[in-house]
């Protein structure tokens, strides 16, 4: 099929509509087999595939009958090359440090196309866009899967990632944001948002070129739906599952000076009626450990970095205390101002957590004058205005948004009494971190003295806790619930080794066995989410898939779809890997390892959440994953899981007979980085209390 044929098929009117799930028989092979013909992994010549990286021409994953180069391409299904299916080149655009990661430790991207895309050539001129999600250029198609809002924003000329599609009336609206002109620089952030600009006043520029629409190409206009506003839905919720007791017996240890004691009943936290009621409708009849510390220090007007496992209730930790504060204090939205001053402002690395985030806020705020909004990327800045003039107490906001609404002058942070960093150590990285303390300088934001900071995370890597110090009062708390940056004992992890190769049929076989537990897929870039989602659903498997490169109207989709069970598998690169809250997660796939310990660990802790257990299956391709068998072998051994002996001799080949799975490495920030601390003290979370300080890494700490 050539290029004319490509886009001949995706205007037809039966596939015109770019579908984010990938249903089971949309691509089967019988039905489409001329278009996916699968042929095995082994047929591949990853030579041949490396030549056609810089010929192929055809691109566009998810709606065309054809796939670019090194993924399906003339009609095959087609192995990346020798290093792994394109590993490197299309790293989610999300995370720039997981892309820089990628780039140093695994040490790949020799391909010149690629090294454009992170060079100023990104900006501009290379080729048309042929596909929906990226399809790709005629000269770079690496390097225009790079592609990303920031460079969209500020080169305008990638602007038409979508047009091909957009033009062929998919129904999607034509999302790229195009910025102020070339000159004004900018990158993306993280997972989610773009920074943009450098000098005095630049956090305003994304305001005044982004999203205004006052200059350069289409404006974002996707509005996301409003979420029901009936009770039951707002106070929908999973159960607890067997091992939230449990919870109980978990070390918890404080540091700093003068901690409050914990507080071991929702009646000591002596919140008001509403919020007791709207507690009880959420389904929570007792508190998880991260709860039974952060709220009284948090009610103390305490500066916090809190540390606790993946699912285990820091959300309320922070909105709970929060929100008594507001309570008592008679806060109310001014509704219709134009300029709002919240109480309170919560960031988050994605647009799903901080949309979670914003939900729960909205859940136990339920019948208070307090109004929650969200604002985040992707979205039309104009609705979040609307929504933001309505009133505004707690604003719920990616970083990028955040700064457009402050550049528009519809946020004032004078009032601003708590700032939230939820995945703290991902706010204040080298990808956030910039952006972070721009906020913390903006005109109006209230000194650290003035203001309450709030850091919660399941890890703080010691680095990033002394970063911390900068937002935080100097005698703030540290919790640490079990092990900082340990794995949430409720998943049972297992590490197998699955070469490049053989993970798709190795997936296939795991999925059939899984049946219809939902299970979410975890691979290293946006182009493989896109590319195993279609092949799975070649396999019959329903698949759909949530990436940086897809539309916001796309994700969002793809998280409801998967949530409601409509598609029991999502694909996902890391823009998925922390915070998402979603109902029975039974299993978590890590196709490709992250290339940090961290990220791990947030993985697969999207399954066995809130006391319920849940399994994660690792793939361990020794070609590229060495490096992390020796913080896989601790983080294995601190969960009391099986070790397997293979990677256990990996971890000691590699870095040599110094090292032991069980000795306390450097592997995580252990402990509170504060060395000369005082007032330490330790208890189990059923409040007995214990003299003796315990080793915070005691693998006994647990239970
Ligand atoms: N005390 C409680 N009782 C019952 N359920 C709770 C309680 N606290 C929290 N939950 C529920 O537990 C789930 C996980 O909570 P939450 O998302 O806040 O975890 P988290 O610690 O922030 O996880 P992550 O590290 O992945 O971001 C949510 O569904 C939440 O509603």
């Amino acid at each position: 099929m050539g290029d004319e044929d490509w886009e001949a098929e995706i205007i037809k009117p039966h596939i015109s509509s770019y579908v984010p799930v990938f249903e089971k028989d949309r691509y089967s092979s019988g039905a489409n087999g001329d278009t996916f013909n699968r042929t095995p992994a082994s047929s591949s010549d990853p030579g041949e595939s490396n030549k056609r990286e810089n010929t192929s021409t055809v691109g566009g994953f998810g709606v065309g009958k054809s796939f670019g180069n090194r993924g399906f391409s003339n009609n095959k299904f087609e192995e990346g090359d020798s290093s792994g299916f394109w590993r490197e080149s299309s790293i989610d655009c999300e995370d720039n440090q997981t892309r820089n990661r990628g780039f140093s430790k695994r040490g790949g991207y020799q391909d010149g196309n690629d090294s454009e895309a992170l060079g100023s050539s990104r900006r501009g001129g290379r080729g048309s866009f042929r596909g929906c999600r990226g399809g790709f250029g005629r000269g770079s198609p690496n390097s225009d899967y790079e592609q990303d809002e920031g460079t969209q924003r500020s080169g305008g000329i990638f602007g038409s990632r979508r047009s091909a599609l957009s033009g062929a009336g998919n129904g999607d609206t034509f999302q790229s944001r195009s910025g102020g002109g070339s000159g004004r620089g900018g990158y993306k952030g993280l997972n989610e948002e773009v920074i943009t600009g450098s000098g005095k006043n630049s956090w305003k520029s994304e305001a005044e070129g982004g999203e205004s629409g006052d200059t350069q190409g289409p404006k974002v206009t996707y509005i996301p739906p409003p979420p029901p506003e009936d009770e039951d839905s707002i106070f929908a919720h999973y159960q607890t599952g067997i091992n939230f007791d449990k919870y109980d017996t978990i070390l918890v240890e404080v540091s700093g000076h003068d901690p409050p004691p914990a507080i071991l009943t929702f009646e000591e936290a002596n919140l008001c009626q509403t919020l007791n009621n709207n507690i009880a409708k959420a389904g929570y009849t007792k508190l998880t450990p991260v709860q039974k510390y952060s709220i009284p220090i948090i009610q103390g007007g305490r500066d916090l970095m809190a540390c606790a496992q993946t699912g285990s209730g820091k959300t309320a930790a922070f909105l709970l205390p929060i929100l008594a504060h507001m309570m008592r204090d008679g806060i109310t939205a001014s509704r219709f101002k134009e300029l709002q001053e919240p109480e309170c402002i919560i960031v988050a690395p994605t647009r799903e957590l901080i949309n979670q985030i914003y939900l729960e806020a909205r859940k136990f705020s339920f019948g208070t004058c307090v109004r929650a909004v969200v604002t985040y990327g992707g979205t039309q800045l104009g609705h979040s205005i609307r929504q933001i003039v309505q009133g505004c107490n707690i604003l719920c906001a990616t970083p990028g948004r955040l700064m457009d609404v402050i550049g528009k002058e519809k946020i004032g942070l004078r009032q601003v009494k708590y700032l939230v960093l939820d995945e703290a150590d991902r706010m204040l990285d080298m990808g956030f971190g910039p952006e972070m303390k721009k906020l913390i300088s903006c005109p109006g934001m209230p000194s650290k003295e003035q203001r309450q900071t709030l850091m919660f995370s399941a890890t703080f890597p010691e680095e990033i806790q002394r970063l911390a110090g900068e937002f935080l009062k100097s005698n703030y708390l540290f919790v640490a619930v079990g092990q900082v940056g340990g794995a949430c004992r409720d998943v049972q992890q297992t590490i197998l080794q699955v070469g490049q190769y053989s993970k798709r049929e190795k997936l296939v076989e795991i999925l059939r066995n899984i049946g219809d537990e939902r299970t979410m897929v975890f691979v290293e870039t946006k182009k493989k989410a896109d590319f195993i989602a279609t092949f799975l659903c070649q396999e019959k498997i329903s698949t759909t898939s949530i990436h940086g490169d897809r539309e916001q109207r796309e994700r969002e989709q793809a998280l409801g779809d998967f949530r409601c069970g409509k598609c029991p598998v999502l694909v996902a690169t890391s823009v998925a890997a922390r915070g998402l809250d979603i109902e029975n997660v039974q299993h978590v796939i890590n196709f490709d390892l992250p290339s940090t310990i961290d990220e791990y660990v947030h993985r697969i802790g999207r399954t066995g959440r809130c006391g319920n257990t849940g399994r994660a299956i690792s793939f361990f391709d020794l070609e590229s994953d060495s490096q992390l068998a020796q913080p896989l072998v601790k983080v294995l051994s601190d969960a009391q899981q099986d070790v397997p002996a293979w990677l256990e001799e990996i971890a000691f080949s590699t870095y040599g007979p110094g090292f032991s799975g069980n000795a306390r490495g450097n592997v995580f920030a252990s402990v509170d980085t504060r060395k000369n601390y005082h007032g330490k003290s330790s208890l189990n979370t059923a409040g007995f209390s214990s003299t003796q300080a315990p080793n915070p890494v005691d693998d006994e700490s647990w239970d």
